[in-house]
């Protein structure tokens, strides 16, 4: 479980980029997080894995107090959490494999480091988290030659790989035309569903946010306007959450009629 307790966090040139946040997650969730740009949802996906440190309350995952982790303690929890990016962060100059395969390096014993061996039994792992998203067949086709859709397939396999309790996802599907969207969110269900990975997903399309998270929280200047099921987001909410800026979630809040 992912417990937020009166965090806030404040950065150094004084922006408070979240207030009060008072939070549970339970193992196995599928949480959406929206919200106008700038309201603070990267920053609070990002203060789960230690990428940001908060500035007051505590921030409690499966009983470890994050905030009280150091050095190698911080690097050890972080292998529990995979972190999936808007730009993939994959070595394109390089085979699909060995981008999963990166995900085992710190585990290789540093003569193995030095001369990139992995095991068998990695390569296997490695496999098996690219047959998990459908994308087995491209494992030793450059990364370059993939589509955006394959790209962050890839980086979810490398993810899986590191067999993580919680995969956090920063905007994964931004640069992704709708339908490769919908292929890779199908794969976020799929893991969350089939592994019991909780997903934490910052998301700008609300329609997608609706049909595929069971949770949804609104964030708006720093603060949760809005924590429930999203068959519960009305339109009022919406409003609520992205300030009256109707404007700019307009066509969204067309289509996630369909789905509330
Ligand atoms: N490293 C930083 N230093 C100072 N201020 C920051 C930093 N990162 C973010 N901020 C500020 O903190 C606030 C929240 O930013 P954050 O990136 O969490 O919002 P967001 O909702 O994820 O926005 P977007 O959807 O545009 O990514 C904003 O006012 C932002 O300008």
């Amino acid at each position: 479980m992912i417990e937020f307790i009166n965090v806030e966090k404040t950065y150094p040139n004084g922006t408070v980029a979240l207030e009060n946040i008072n939070l549970k997650i339970e193992q196995g969730e599928f949480v959406a997080v929206i919200g106008l740009s700038g309201a603070g949802k990267s920053t609070l996906i990002r203060c789960i894995n230690r990428m940001h440190d908060i500035t007051s309350g505590q921030l409690v995952v499966d009983g470890v107090d994050v905030g009280k982790l150091k050095g190698k303690q911080i690097r050890r929890f972080r292998r529990r959490i995979g972190m999936i990016f808007q730009s993939f962060n994959l070595v394109t100059r390089t085979s699909v494999i060995n981008n999963v395969l990166v995900s085992f390096v710190p585990d290789l014993p540093l003569w193995r480091k030095s001369l990139g061996i992995f095991t068998v039994e990695q390569k296997i792992k490695a496999l098996d988290a690219l047959d998990k998203v459908g994308i087995l067949d491209k494992a030793y086709i450059r990364v370059d030659q993939l589509s955006g859709g394959q790209q962050q397939r890839v980086a979810l396999a490398r993810t899986l790989a590191q067999n993580p309790d919680i995969i956090l996802a920063d905007e994964p599907i931004a640069s992704l035309d709708p339908v490769t969207s919908k292929l890779v969110m199908d794969d976020f269900k799929k893991v969350n569903k089939e592994m019991n990975i909780s997903v934490i997903m910052n998301i700008h399309h609300v329609e997608v946010a609706l049909e595929y998270a069971d949770r949804i929280i609104g964030v708006r200047k720093g603060e949760i306007v809005f924590d429930g099921e999203a068959a519960l987001v009305t339109q009022e909410l919406l409003d609520e959450i992205y300030g009256g800026k109707v404007d700019e979630v307009k066509s969204s809040l067309e289509e996630s009629v369909a789905y509330v």
